[in-house]
């Protein structure tokens, strides 16, 4: 198992899984943070406390906060050094904890129209067989998938409207019934 902390909105706190740190992403958008990933609970538990002593309440941070990220980009990057936690307040940012060894450091900045929405798909690495789906569709081919729920159907359709559009292809998506018609808005 692994555990993350990571340095978010409410402060720095523990992530057990992936899909939890994927949810803190979007609660935590569109804040610049740090995380680091242990191997033990004990571990993380540690430089949790850490950090919590040395990093200022999360309630200062600004609108102004908010504007140094602008616009919808990710960005993940193998680091050597420490992450830099999130800069809480421009005039407090702290530096860099020692508990933090390696890892992964992160800016996301979503656009707040894209805030309420499941995880982006690039915060997603696709599935082989996604992948394959994908490919097919991209290299002209018609495909039918299906699958049980919650498999990465709508998250795959998605991925295919994205890289049709990003082909400068013309998308029309159609539902066959009255629901899901009104869901695909
Ligand atoms: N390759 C993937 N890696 C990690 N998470 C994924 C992947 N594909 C989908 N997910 C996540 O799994 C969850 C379910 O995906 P999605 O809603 O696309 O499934 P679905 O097959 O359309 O479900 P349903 O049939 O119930 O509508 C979502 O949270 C989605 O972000």
């Amino acid at each position: 198992m692994q555990y993350f902390v990571v340095i978010g909105r409410e402060g720095p706190q523990i992530e057990e899984i992936l899909d939890e740190l994927l949810r803190s992403l979007l609660q935590l958008v569109p804040y610049h943070f740090g995380q680091a990933g242990f191997n033990s609970r004990p571990a993380a538990e540690d430089c949790l406390n850490i950090l919590k002593a040395q990093l200022p309440s999360p309630s200062v941070n600004t609108d102004e906060d908010l504007d140094r990220y602008p616009n919808s980009s990710t960005h993940w990057e193998e680091s050597g050094e420490a992450p830099l936690p999130m800069p809480l307040s421009p005039s407090t940012t702290p530096s860099p904890s020692p508990c933090l060894p390696t890892v992964l450091s992160a800016t996301v900045d979503i656009a707040p129209e894209n805030q309420n929405q499941a995880p982006r798909a690039d915060l997603i690495e696709l599935s082989e067989e996604q992948n394959q789906v994908l490919e097919t569709v991209k290299a002209g081919g018609n495909v039918f998938f299906t699958g049980p729920a919650g498999t990465g159907k709508s998250l795959l359709l998605r991925e295919i409207i994205e890289a049709l559009r990003s082909m400068r292809k013309r998308v029309a998506v159609t539902a066959s019934t009255g629901i899901a018609g009104m869901r695909r808005h």
